[in-house]
C-alpha cells in the first residue's frame, strides 16, 4: 500500500506558531520530551509557541525533519495509573532546524528575534564540554557551549533582552555548568566585562531533572504503524507516557512557561537535589540492584524481571523497605513516586535491556545505593539485607565467568586481581578505595554478610539466594 507522506501539503490544516524558543538538540528525546510538552501547552491556548532547532553537530536529522516539514508523531505507549495508553499525535511545535554548519548566518540571525526569550538543550552527556580550540570567529564554534556563547553575544551587541537557559543533558547541576563554560568563552575571547555583566544580569541559566524513557524510532513495528496511521513518518518517535521535568529556576517561570498549568507533571523550585536523590535512588538504583542478580539467573530485561514473581517482590522490598525510608522527602510523594516507577519498569511496550543498564556497574552502585546502605546500616544498627544481597551479587557477577563486565578496565583490573584469590576476595575488593571511596570493611557485619551471600550465590544460584529472603 503506498501511503501519504506526512507534511503540510498531505495535512493542511495543522496549526503554526511564532517562535519562542531555541532549542539544542533535535533528537528523539528532546522532539519526545520538549517539543511534546510545548504542544500540550499550545493545545491548550497556554503558550502559543514553537521551537527552532538547532542541530548541535554537523550531521543530524534537520534534512529529514525540512521533508516532513518538521512535523513528526510521537507515539506514547505504556501503562500509566494502571490504564493502558497507546496514543499517537502529530507534533506541530517544530517551526524549522538549523544546521549552523552549512547556515551560520540564519543561525546567529536567531540573536535578532525579541520574541525568542527560551533556550533548551540536549546535546547527551557530551556536549556541555569546553573545548578549547572553538574561537568566536568560528562559524559555528565546534562546542555546544560555544555555539551559545556567539548567538549571546551577537545578543548583547544588539542591545536586547537575554534569555531563560534550560538544559537537560543528563549531568548534574547542568545549567551552572553551561553558565560556567560559557563565562570561560567570555573570558578567553576577551568580550569584554559589559558582556559579562549582560550575561549575568540578562540571562536565567536553570538546572534541570528529566526523566521520560524514550526508546526513539519503533525500527520492529514502523511499517505496521504507518499502516495504521495511514501516512508515512520517518521520524515518529516512540515514548513512555509517564514525564517528569524539574526545572531551578525563578517561580515567575511558571507563568511564562506554563507546563504546570497545561496539566504537565512539572515543577519549577529553588532546590532540586530532593527530586535528583528521589530519581537516582528509587528509579535508578533499583535499576542497578536487579541487574547482578537478574542477568546472574537467565533474565534479560526489566520487564522480565518485573514479571517474575520471586525478583519482582526483590523490587518492591527493596523500594519500600530499604530505599524509601533512607530518604528525607515527604513518605507520601516517595510511595507514589515509587509506585509509578515500578509500573513504568512493566511496560510491555518497551524493551529494556539489562546488559545496557549494566554498564558502568560499580561507580553507579556506588553513587546509587551505597549511600542507602551506609545510612540504613549506620541508623538501624543492621545491614538493609535485599541492598546487601545486591551488592553481593554485583561482585560476584565481576568474578567475570558468569556474565559480561561493561565497565572501565582499571575497574575490572581490580577485580580479577581480587577474585584471583577466592577466599580473601570480598575483603580485598571492600577495601579498595579506589572503588568506593572509603574502605567499606569497616562497616559493621558487612564482610560477613556480602561473604556469605557469595557463598550461597556460588553454591545454589541467584534465585535459590533470593527466595531464602523474601
Ligand atoms: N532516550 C531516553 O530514554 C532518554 C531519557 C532521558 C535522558 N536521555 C538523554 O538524552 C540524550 C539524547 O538521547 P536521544 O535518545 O535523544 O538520542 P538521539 O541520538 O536521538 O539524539 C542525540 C542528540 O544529541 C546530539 N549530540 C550527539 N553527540 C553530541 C556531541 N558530542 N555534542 C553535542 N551534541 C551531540 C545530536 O546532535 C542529537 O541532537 C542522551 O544523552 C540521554 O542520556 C535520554
Ligand atoms: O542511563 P544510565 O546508564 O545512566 O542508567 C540506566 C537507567 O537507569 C536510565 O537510563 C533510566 O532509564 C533513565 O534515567 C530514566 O529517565
Amino acid at each position: 500500500m503506498t501511503l501519504r507522506p506526512l507534511s503540510r501539503t498531505t495535512f493542511p490544516d495543522l496549526p503554526t506558531y511564532p517562535e519562542k524558543m531555541i532549542q539544542f538538540g533535535e533528537g528523539n528525546f528532546m522532539r519526545a520530551f520538549v517539543d511534546w510538552q510545548l504542544q500540550q501547552m499550545n493545545k491548550k491556548g497556554l503558550f502559543q509557541g514553537s521551537a527552532v532547532l538547532v542541530q548541535p553537530i554537523e550531521q543530524g536529522l534537520g534534512d529529514m525533519l525540512a521533508k516532513q516539514d518538521y512535523l513528526y508523531t510521537v507515539l506514547l505507549n505504556g501503562i500509566m495509573q494502571q490504564q493502558t495508553v497507546n496514543d499517537h499525535e502529530i507534533i506541530t511545535s517544530v517551526s524549522r532546524v538549523i544546521n549552523p554548519y552549512s547556515d551560520y548566518e540564519s543561525y546567529l540571525a536567531l540573536a535578532e528575534n525579541d520574541e525568542l526569550e527560551f533556550i533548551t538543550s540536549n546535546t547527551t552527556e557530551a556536549g556541555i564540554a569546553y573545548r578549547p580550540e572553538d574561537r568566536l570567529a568560528d562559524a559555528p564554534p565546534k562546542s555546544f557551549p560555544g555555539k551559545l556563547t556567539a548567538l549571546l553575544h551577537k545578543r548583547f551587541e544588539l542591545g536586547k533582552k537575554g534569555f531563560t537557559i534550560i538544559p537537560c543533558e543528563l549531568i548534574d547541576r547542568n545549567g551552572e555548568k553551561l553558565k560556567e563554560i560559557v563565562l570561560q568563552y567570555a573570558n578567553d575571547w576577551q568580550l569584554g566585562d559589559a558582556f559579562i555583566q549582560w550575561l549575568e544580569r540578562e540571562n536565567t541559566f536553570c538546572c534541570s531533572l528529566v526523566d521520560r524513557i524514550v526508546p526513539g524510532y519503533p525500527r520492529d513495528k514502523a511499517q505496521a504503524l504507518a499502516e495504521e496511521l495511514g501516512y508515512q513518518d520517518h521520524l515518529m518517535v516512540t515514548a513512555e507516557p509517564f514525564l517528569f521535568w524539574v526545572i531551578e529556576g525563578p517561580a515567575s517561570l511558571s507563568e511564562r512557561l506554563p507546563l504546570a498549568k497545561a496539566g504537565l507533571n512539572v515543577v519549577v523550585t529553588d532546590d532540586m537535589t530532593p527530586y535528583r536523590e528521589r530519581k537516582v535512588h528509587l528509579l535508578n538504583g533499583p535499576h542497578t540492584a536487579m541487574v547482578p542478580l537478574a542477568l546472574l539467573a537467565g533474565l534479560e530485561t526489566v520487564e522480565d524481571v518485573m514479571n517474575d514473581a520471586a525478583y519482582s517482590v526483590f523490587v518492591k522490598k527493596l523500594i519500600e523497605d530499604e530505599l524509601i525510608p533512607m530518604l528525607d522527602l515527604p513518605k507520601e510523594e516517595l510511595q507514589s513516586y515509587a509506585e509509578a516507577v515500578q509500573e513504568r519498569f512493566k511496560n510491555p511496550f518497551i524493551r529494556h535491556e539489562l546488559t545496557s543498564i549494566s554498564l558502568n556497574s560499580i561507580s553507579k552502585f556506588k553513587t546509587r545505593l551505597l549511600p542507602v546502605l551506609l545510612r540504613y546500616q549506620r541508623e538501624k544498627g543492621e545491614l538493609p539485607k535485599f541492598t546487601t544481597l545486591a551488592f553481593a551479587a554485583l561482585l560476584f557477577s565481576y568474578r567475570g565467568d558468569k556474565i559480561e563486565r561493561q565497565d572501565g578496565a582499571e575497574v575490572i583490573a581490580v577485580f580479577d586481581q581480587a577474585w584471583s584469590r577466592p577466599e580473601s576476595a570480598a575483603v580485598t575488593i571492600l577495601q579498595d578505595e579506589s572503588l568506593w571511596g572509603e574502605d567499606l570493611t569497616k562497616v559493621p557485619n558487612l564482610v560477613q554478610a556480602i561473604e556469605g551471600y557469595l557463598q550461597q550465590l556460588e553454591s545454589s544460584g541467584s534465585r535459590a539466594a533470593l527466595q531464602q529472603l523474601i
